[in-house]
């Protein structure tokens, strides 16, 4: 199980230069806890769920066109996943990170994996996790989220979205591989609504989203989801 350092990767980005002035300082000290990983179980995007998805949900996956993946809370993972197509995919929004052993109320990867759950997020800057190393990045999504943005109606702007990301791709390039980097899925997260996405997703280095409140607004989320380019689902 999973992923590297989330706070280690973030501290070693530098702030984008294109932050306004009025958010530059919040921005830069949100950044060391900004990145999340997404980690395949069995073999992103990752969206916060209803208890039913609603029909638009549906008819956008059945489509073939994005991954979707979507991360309802833990007691609804079942139903949900039932309610689903396997052309979605579910994702826990958290998990034990640390070895077996006695862990009342925590809930393993392998008990995620039992129930048909293939991603969990670890280090959402929410959850403050510090993840420990990633073994292998085949099934890893970054998701790049300024904690300003979480939910605030306030989305980072494409060139401050794009300047992050490259950032990313490049700590990639150089402490991973550069086959790592240019493989490796990075999304962003923030206030990502069916009004903004289009931009957001023509950046090259943006290769999908983490969608939070928008994703219980049926069309809304399926305009998101088909702003992904085809270039991006394809990768
Ligand atoms: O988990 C969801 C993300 O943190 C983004 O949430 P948001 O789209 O509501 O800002």
């Amino acid at each position: 199980m999973a992923a590297a350092a989330s706070a280690f990767l973030a501290s070693q980005l530098p702030a984008p230069k294109s932050s306004p002035s009025s958010l530059s300082g919040l921005r830069h000290a949100c950044l060391h806890t900004d990145q999340a990983f997404f980690r395949k179980i069995d073999s992103h995007l990752t969206l916060s769920a209803p208890r039913t998805p609603s029909r638009p949900v549906l008819a956008m996956a059945a489509s073939g066109k994005a991954h979707v993946v979507v991360a309802p809370p833990f007691v609804y993972i079942d139903q949900v996943k039932n309610s689903l197509t396997d052309r979605i995919e579910i994702s826990a929004q958290n998990s034990w990170v640390g070895k077996g052993g006695a862990f009342t109320g925590e809930i393993s990867v392998e008990q995620l994996a039992d129930i048909g759950c293939k991603w969990v997020i670890l280090g959402h800057s929410e959850r403050r996790h510090v993840i420990d190393s990633v073994p292998g990045w085949d099934d890893v999504v970054i998701a790049y989220e300024p904690v300003w943005a979480i939910g605030t109606g306030k989305v980072a702007t494409p060139q401050q979205a794009q300047e992050v990301h490259v950032a990313v791709r490049d700590w990639l390039r150089k402490n991973v591989s550069a086959d790592v980097a240019s493989k490796t899925r990075i999304i962003y997260g923030g206030s990502v609504n069916g009004s903004n996405s289009a931009e957001l997703a023509k950046q090259e280095d943006i290769d999908g989203f983490l969608v939070g409140g928008a994703s219980l607004k049926g069309p809304e989320f399926a305009v998101i989801v088909n702003s992904v380019t085809s270039k991006k689902v394809a990768a």
